[in-house]
């Protein structure tokens, strides 16, 4: 598949520490990705190998030539403009879909309550959900969220949860890093789990087990 997005071989170390090892990973279209594993596994790393931000010691990361984007964990966004003028010009920088896909964002964030607040006046939940929505902005092939619902209410994390299943049938695929997997288990669709810097499990979830018992299982502690 053309739109697949490879690592091979990827390894990374950061001086004497080994970040990753020997990753070989396949984010394929059109589906939610949960991505998991403890604190220092190498989540971070293979994210920012994606985007270009830091390049492999070894091997190959590939990533087609479609729109890619991403809602981390630091808000992004210009505090001094309003939640509407930050939707405004962040599709004109990336050279976005037009006004219906911005009046839906703000529709489905419930934006369209503040669309005239400064951004950087807004609370830490709202702030989120703003920088959910720039990841939308520009309908990225593949979408990379970090801990998506922190900071978010549990009506706004239901929508989110409809929102990405829906988002995801158009052979659209959203990466998911998180500690919390078992809140995706509704729409997941695959699920990788690292630990040390290797991929510890990588598959499909199916009806039989939970994306949680499956990652438990893997890191040895469901007894
Ligand atoms: N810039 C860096 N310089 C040195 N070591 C780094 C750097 N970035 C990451 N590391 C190390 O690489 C390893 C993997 O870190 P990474 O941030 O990718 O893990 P993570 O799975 O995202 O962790 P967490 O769940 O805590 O966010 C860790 O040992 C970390 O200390």
């Amino acid at each position: 598949m053309t739109d697949t997005i490879r690592f091979e071989g990827v390894s990374k170390s950061y001086g004497d520490v080994v970040a990753l090892e020997s990753v070989d990973l396949e984010l394929r279209p059109g589906q939610v990705h949960c991505l998991v594993g403890p604190n220092g596994s190498g989540k971070t790393t293979l994210l920012d190998l994606l985007l270009g931000l830091t390049r492999p010691t070894s091997g190959t990361v590939t990533v087609p030539d479609v729109p890619v984007g991403c809602s981390f964990q630091s808000p992004t966004f210009y505090p001094g403009l309003t939640v509407a003028e930050n939707l405004d010009v962040f599709a004109r920088l990336s050279g976005c879909p037009g006004e219906d896909w911005r009046e839906r964002l703000l529709s489905v964030f419930g934006l369209d309550r503040v669309a005239d607040q400064l951004a950087g006046t807004l609370s830490g939940g709202w702030q989120k959900k703003l920088d959910l929505a720039l990841g939308f902005l520009k309908r990225p092939a593949y979408l990379l969220l970090d801990e998506p619902f922190s900071e978010l209410d549990d009506a706004s994390k239901r929508r989110l949860l409809d929102f990405l299943a829906a988002f995801c049938t158009d052979d659209r695929t959203v990466l998911v890093v998180t500690h919390h997997v078992g809140r995706f288990e509704d729409i997941v669709d695959r699920l990788t789990v690292f630990d040390g810097g290797n991929v510890r499990y990588d598959g499909a979830v199916g009806p039989d087990e939970t994306a949680h018992d499956r990652y438990l299982e893997v890191l040895g502690l469901d007894s």
